[in-house]
């Protein structure tokens, strides 16, 4: 990958000179200069997902031109370096292959001159195995009864993409009773331990690393629970799996090899939940759903491979993106799911992009000054947060991009719920693009009876001024297929923007501080000791914490 500052490209610059453009005219004025805005600013995937990009300040000259700055920046040929098993990820000297994972055309993809396609195809099979053991009742605990709940403890991208999707995709679930454990909180464990039976439990111990001080910790906790009821190591092997890239650790920790799905360093935590770290998601809705959400993500990775940009689903949203945050001065990017299983979305990305592309040093090795990068992403399922933060949203000082998502089919059609959360789906992005006038506010007090005179005051407070941009992302049924094209969708969204941004968007040395200088803490909280090796606030906290405990 090149090292291409954006802000020297003439693209950028003719984009700053171009958002002079948008201080004058609103969302609301394009529309009305163009009758076919939504024809001409939406695409659509496979005839499930509609994307729809047209509440957005921007015109073909905006899109041009960003679509000018990818060029520059060489996306193309990113892309390919991508998928080709180039070691883009340099400062850790890795592939990043995700999508070797979710490659059902089986079509080989060489790392250091070896095709990946069959270790990534005898997981598929190993865990398509397992899965069928485990669900059929045929794996037995060491009481000799069925398996009835899976404990995944992971952290990070072991728990986030696993628990995401296991939720999101409830309505296809089978008999197991999922739970996720990842916070060191002991209230984590100790609450899940309080729901499950040793004799019926099955723990996945997600790590790629299989070092995180989390993991590890919850695991071992796991392991005493369980061996205070089984009281016989031996039957270890038929209660623990692990999920990991490190065979050393999974066997120091006791774990039969048999019982580990493996994975490789060219797989990202955040991009891990297609890997065996998924293994949560297949035990629960089946290998064969499993497969579907590796289909789903594979149509998107073709298409982002091979679609023009005009009609790339992931650059468009990325370029879109970029406008906003770059151009338009936006700080952040609400995720806004209309649908209760989807109620993790926002949170999986919050990782998937923060950990991406939150990076201030370019690829050139020297401190980013003059642009931003990774935006803050944030959000919660419509409509609690309409009820919630959406006040700021419409009438606070800061600009909020905000991208809605929505199934038109709900798998739980009840009364008239669907069409209410729907009503207000497609209501917020007009009250946000669309906003209401002063006239509109004092028209509607006249056919209220009032008299203007007396309501004057008032009115300032109740006029919308619009003109905020918002994607639509409509997606026709909430699938295993479609979820998984939804969630590549953004992963590609994130490495657009990563290649603009010209930063290396999969590593994260950023999480490396805080755990080195925890791990120098935690001795120092052993004893009663006074502490005084810190800051004076650092010691002063640690200091009352001893006093208190
Ligand atoms: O899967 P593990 O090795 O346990 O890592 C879990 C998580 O922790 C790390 O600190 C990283 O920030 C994440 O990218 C990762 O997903």
């Amino acid at each position: 990958m090149k090292n291409i500052n954006p802000t020297t490209t003439s693209a950028w610059q003719a984009l700053e000179q171009h958002k002079a453009n948008f201080a004058q005219t609103t969302i609301q004025q394009l529309f009305s200069q163009q009758p076919n805005r939504f024809a001409d600013y939406s695409l659509r995937f496979n005839n499930e997902i509609l994307v729809d990009y047209s509440k957005n300040n921007i015109n073909q000259e905006t899109l041009k031109l960003l679509r000018q700055l990818a060029q520059e920046c060489s996306l193309a040929t990113a892309i390919e370096a991508m998928f080709t098993g180039e070691k883009i990820n340099r400062t850790e000297d890795r592939a990043v292959l995700h999508t070797a994972l979710r490659n059902r055309s089986n079509q080989p993809i060489l790392v250091d001159g070896k095709d990946v396609m069959p270790d990534v195809n005898d997981v598929l099979a190993k865990m398509k195995g397992f899965c069928q053991r485990v669900i059929s009742g045929e794996w037995k605990g060491y009481t000799g009864k069925a398996i009835t709940d899976v404990v995944n403890i992971g952290i990070g991208g072991s728990d986030l993409g696993p628990y995401m999707v296991t939720e999101a995709l409830r309505p296809y679930k089978n008999h197991l009773t999922m739970h996720f454990v990842s916070n060191v909180d002991g209230t984590h464990i100790a609450e899940t331990l309080k729901k499950v039976n040793p004799e019926t439990t099955l723990f996945l111990i997600a790590s790629k690393t299989f070092t995180t001080q989390e993991t590890m910790t919850n695991a071992n906790s796991a392991r005493d629970w369980f061996l205070n009821s089984a009281k016989d190591e031996s039957q270890v092997a038929k209660h623990f799996a692990a999920l990991s890239t490190n065979a050393t650790e999974v066997a120091k920790f006791g774990i039969d090899t048999d019982n580990m799905f493996g994975f490789w360093d060219w797989v990202g935590g955040r991009y891990s939940l297609w890997s065996a770290i998924g293994l949560s998601i297949a035990l629960s809705i089946g290998f064969d759903n499993f497969e579907a959400l590796l289909s789903g993500a594979h149509e998107m990775d073709k298409h982002f491979r091979t679609a023009p940009i005009e009609q790339n689903i992931p650059a468009t949203l990325a370029l879109v993106g970029l406008w906003n945050t770059s151009f338009l001065g936006a700080q952040t990017e609400a995720i806004l799911p209309y649908d209760q299983y989807l109620h993790r979305f926002a949170a999986y990305f919050q990782q998937g992009n923060m950990e991406s592309n939150g990076k201030y040093v370019g690829r050139d090795g020297k401190a980013i000054t003059d642009y931003q990068t990774g935006p803050i992403i944030w959000g919660e399922p419509g409509t609690n947060g309409q009820h919630a933060f959406y006040q700021l949203i419409h009438q606070g000082t800061s600009l909020i991009p905000c991208d809605f998502i929505a199934p038109a089919q709900t798998h739980n059609p009840l009364a008239d719920h669907h069409e209410k959360l729907l009503s207000n789906f497609f209501a917020q992005t007009e009250a946000l693009a669309f906003g209401k006038t002063k006239q509109e506010v004092e028209a509607e007090f006249v056919k209220a009876g009032k008299n203007l005179d007396d309501v004057k005051d008032i009115v300032p407070f109740k006029v919308f001024t619009g003109n905020k941009p918002t994607n639509s992302i409509l997606v026709q049924k909430i699938t295993p297929f479609s979820l998984g094209a939804l969630i590549a969708m953004y992963e590609h969204k994130i490495f657009v923007q990563g290649v603009i941004f010209n930063i290396f968007s999969f590593d994260q040395w950023g999480v490396e501080l805080g755990k080195q200088l925890a791990n120098r803490i935690l001795p120092e909280l052993k004893d009663s000791e006074k502490v005084t090796s810190h800051d004076s606030s650092t010691n002063g906290l640690i200091n009352q914490f001893k006093a208190w405990r």
